[in-house]
């Protein structure tokens, strides 16, 4: 994704919801920083996984399980948005990719990445913390910032985990995107999570 493309979306959410570019920022250098540390994937590794392939985006939305019924996964490359990780590994399903800003089952997305699962770690503001704790937990990840890239730290454009799986897909050229376990009027959500859904399925539109 062209920054300079999504730099004006990012400051519609930024403002939409208060939150701090500074603190996007820091939290993407502390993450550039961590995987110093522990060893960042080559963004290569996605590309040839997803280029020419049809992927399926798996959200967590309660109507994940039956979605799945409809689909055979093994015609897919899987990518799973954070707390669809559980379920799926639960199925006996390792997600190939699994992208995630920490707030999911991280404990279950610890047994995928040991399992194969490709890590795609968002820093933002408000995820320093966990950040700092699983990070070094695991291996095989690339990290995203919703604020400029630099260096080991990418932005394949979205916002939530949801609908970065999908932009990640696009940015490697999938064949096709299917999406299950999505549901943007799920009413039994927080009203954060409901914003939260409304601007993913906006980010969607344009696809
Ligand atoms: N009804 C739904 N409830 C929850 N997630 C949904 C729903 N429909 C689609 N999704 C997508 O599934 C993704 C993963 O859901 P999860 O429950 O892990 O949310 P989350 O980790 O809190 O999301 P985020 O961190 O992006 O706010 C969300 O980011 C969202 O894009
Ligand atoms: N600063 C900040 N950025 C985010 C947040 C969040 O809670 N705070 N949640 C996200 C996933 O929904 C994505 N980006
Ligand atoms: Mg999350």
């Amino acid at each position: 994704m062209d920054f300079k493309k999504w730099e004006p979306i990012y400051e519609a959410i930024l403002e939409d919801f208060g939150f701090s570019r500074e603190d996007d920022e820091n939290s993407a250098i502390l993450l550039s920083n961590l995987l110093i540390g522990s060893g960042t994937a080559d963004t290569n590794t996605l590309e040839e996984l997803i280029s020419g392939k049809d992927v399926l985006v798996c959200g967590n939305a309660p109507k994940l399980l039956i979605d799945l019924k409809e689909v055979n996964v093994e015609d897919y490359v899987i990518i799973a948005a954070d707390g669809a990780t559980a379920p799926l590994v639960d199925k006996g399903i390792v997600p190939h990719v699994i992208v995630t800003d920490l707030d999911g089952d991280v404990e279950k997305e610890i047994q995928a990445n040991q399992k194969g699962s490709i890590m795609v770690i968002h820093a933002h503001g408000d995820n320093t913390e966990k950040l700092l704790r699983y990070v070094p937990q695991f291996r095989n990840v690339i990290g995203t910032t919703q604020a400029a890239p630099f260096a080991n730290i990418h932005n394949f454009g979205g916002f939530t985990d949801g609908d970065r799986c999908v932009f990640l897909a696009s940015e490697f050229n999938a064949e096709s995107i299917t999406l299950v376990g999505f549901d943007f009027y799920d009413k039994d959500v927080t009203p954060m999570k409901e914003k939260k859904l409304k601007w993913a399925q906006r980010l969607l539109g344009a696809f």
